[in-house]
């Protein structure tokens, strides 16, 4: 029931296309990320999703149903923002039950058509039912806010506040949740956190969900799929392993990890490896691509800093460490290679030495780790 598509999405703002053939075809209980910088387009995909803009052109399936023509309040979608848009002078539980007393009133109240169930929700005639006490009092356990119900939002933290959020949300039911930069106003300590309790969730409702994110660390670490945008258009859609083994363009292989990025020619091949020219350099990779001019893409984990004990890599390089920057668990050095800089992490442990400016390294680099593009 849950899954979502996308076919052919196109949006304009005035005549400016910001969306060009956006296809998605998310599975039911999936937890996919859109991810790309500000402005490619990831909100307004989502926006389209939720029925708060309306598609150039193209097609937008939830379920089975086209929903192109549903309003959004009946599209069954559970949003959550980056800024929570709770309601400050209500309580927490009335933050919850807002939206299900709203839905019941709706379809109960016959005086809905004069509009007074809106002023009834906000004065003291509005008691909740028992089974929507019981609801509300059970998603706030879930997501541990039992003790604070009474409290208003303005006096809770950020991550409480995006808890009632979520809550709000789930406590609706919906069939797919959606989440724009739900995380960016948390500091990162509880940004950790929250991605821990936002993904635990997702697991155990299983509820399809669509994140928008412009961090790389928070889609490749929540997500089962991650579509990467630019420029209002999807450049790779995978697993997150498989956008970090396998990018299919620079800017990927840049913008989810790190990467040494080079220019190269590919000047033999031999049973689908190929021997690339890198400046002075030659390199072997056991990618095997069609074309000619390449780029090189060496993750910073790729490259070792080798002795005369270290196994076979096939490729080495000479290089000059430039500086060391230490990062608890590893070290990354910046290292001149003839005209290239390249990083390179190592792991580190207590005692070992961290190598100083100036100090002359051979590198390893294994032909599987030499991805060309
Ligand atoms: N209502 C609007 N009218 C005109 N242009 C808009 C409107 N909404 C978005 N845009 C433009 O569409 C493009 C995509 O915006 P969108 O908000 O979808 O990007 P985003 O990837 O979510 O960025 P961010 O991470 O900064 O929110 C931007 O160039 C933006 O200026």
């Amino acid at each position: 029931m849950g899954a979502v598509v996308v076919e052919q999405l196109v949006k304009d703002f005035s005549g400016v296309t910001v969306l060009q053939n956006i296809n998605l075809d998310i599975e039911e209980g999936e937890f996919f990320a859109l991810l790309g910088p500000s402005g490619c387009g990831k909100t307004t995909t989502m926006r389209c999703i939720a029925g708060f803009e309306q598609p150039t052109d193209g097609i937008i399936k939830i379920g089975d149903e086209t929903v192109n023509d549903i309003a959004p309040n009946n599209r069954n979608c559970g949003m959550v923002f980056q800024s929570y848009a709770l309601f400050p002078h209500m309580n927490v539980f009335d933050n919850v039950a807002y939206s299900l007393n709203v839905s019941r009133l709706k379809s109960s109240n016959p005086l809905k058509k004069m509009g007074i169930y809106t002023r009834m929700l906000n004065s003291k005639l509005a008691k909740y039912p028992k089974d929507i006490e019981e609801k509300v009092n059970d998603i706030l356990e879930y997501v541990e806010l039992e003790d604070h119900a009474k409290k208003l939002t303005s006096e809770l933290s950020g991550g409480q506040q995006q808890r009632v959020a979520l809550a709000r949300a789930l406590v609706m039911e919906p069939e797919v949740l959606l989440m724009d930069e739900p995380l960016s106003n948390l500091d990162q300590k509880l940004r950790h956190s929250m991605r821990n309790t936002i993904r635990q969730i997702q697991q155990d409702l299983k509820i399809t969900t669509i994140f928008v994110t412009h961090d790389q660390e928070e889609a490749m670490s929540m997500a089962d799929r991650v579509a990467v945008m630019k420029d209002g258009e999807i450049l790779q859609i995978g697993t997150p392993t498989d956008l970090y083994s396998h990018p299919q363009s620079p800017f990927i292989a840049d913008f989810v990890g790190k990467s040494n990025i080079l220019d190269g020619k590919i000047i033999s091949r031999d049973n689908g490896d190929a021997v690339v020219q890198i400046g002075e350099q030659s390199v072997k990779s056991f990618s095997n691509i069609e074309k000619e001019d390449v780029q090189v893409v060496i993750r910073p984990e790729s490259i070792d800093l080798v002795d005369e004990n270290s196994r076979n890599y096939d490729n080495y390089f000479e290089g000059t460490i430039q500086f060391a920057t230490y990062l608890g668990s590893t070290v990354r050095y910046d290292i001149k290679v003839g005209k290239y800089q390249l990083i390179a992490d190592t792991v580190y442990e207590s005692g070992d030495n961290i190598l100083d400016t100036g100090t002359k390294v051979k590198l390893g680099v294994s032909p599987e780790r030499v991805l060309l593009i």
